[in-house]
């Protein structure tokens, strides 16, 4: 789905209801808001005392008002996340602000063990860095050491390389390699 996402609390619930009125779906964005770093004195997690609390509450609130079809919760306490997730009218996703919520983000690259700084809530799925790692460190000791490309991966003469890409059903539009003599 295409939609636009408005990051904030009550101070964007106008600039929510314009898009709404205009026929783009909205998604809210409340608690964590990387472009706030500095505001929120880090990327802390948020909703820890009573007034910041209320204060996200009442900006969810005001952000299902104004239309958005539903509301991602970064970084909220699991409690704050929970209550939330009763009391909208629309579904919550959460990132790093546990299973409470009705749906979850994560970073591909995060999950796929490929970011360079990692967030303490994400879960790695796989470790492509190592993975990546380790096959670059294979390709460059077999170029050193001659293996590769050995006789098989070399286009004039290689036989493992005969590949023929047809793009549709005629043909006409085939990708048929020459390979043999030049
Ligand atoms: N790759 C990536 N994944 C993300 O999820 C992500 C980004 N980048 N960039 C923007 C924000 C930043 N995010 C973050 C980053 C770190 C924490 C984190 O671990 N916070 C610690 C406290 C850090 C502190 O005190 O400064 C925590 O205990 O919650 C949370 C959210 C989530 N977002
Ligand atoms: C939802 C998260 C990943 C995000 O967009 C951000 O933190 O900037």
């Amino acid at each position: 789905m295409r939609c636009c996402e408005v990051r904030g609390r009550v101070c964007v619930a106008e600039e929510i209801a314009f898009l709404v009125s205009r026929g783009i779906p909205v998604m809210g964005h409340v608690g964590l808001m990387p472009q706030h770093f500095n505001q929120l004195g880090g990327y802390k997690c948020q909703g820890k005392t009573d007034s910041s609390r209320q204060h996200i509450k009442d900006g969810a609130k005001a952000v299902c008002e104004a239309g958005a079809f539903c509301v991602v919760l970064e970084c909220v306490s699991a409690s704050l996340a929970a209550e939330l997730t009763q009391e909208l009218p629309v579904p919550t996703i959460g990132i790093g602000a546990s299973n409470a919520c009705d749906g979850q983000i994560l970073v591909i690259d995060d999950m796929l063990g490929q970011s360079s700084r990692y967030p303490k809530f994400v879960k790695r799925f796989a470790d492509l860095e190592q993975t990546i790692k380790d096959a670059v460190v294979d390709y460059v000791r077999e170029v050193k050491c001659g293996e590769f490309p050995g006789d098989l991966r070399n286009a004039s003469t290689g036989s493992c390389n005969a590949l023929t890409i047809e793009f549709d059903a005629t043909g006409c539009c085939g990708y048929e390699p020459h390979y043999g003599s030049k």
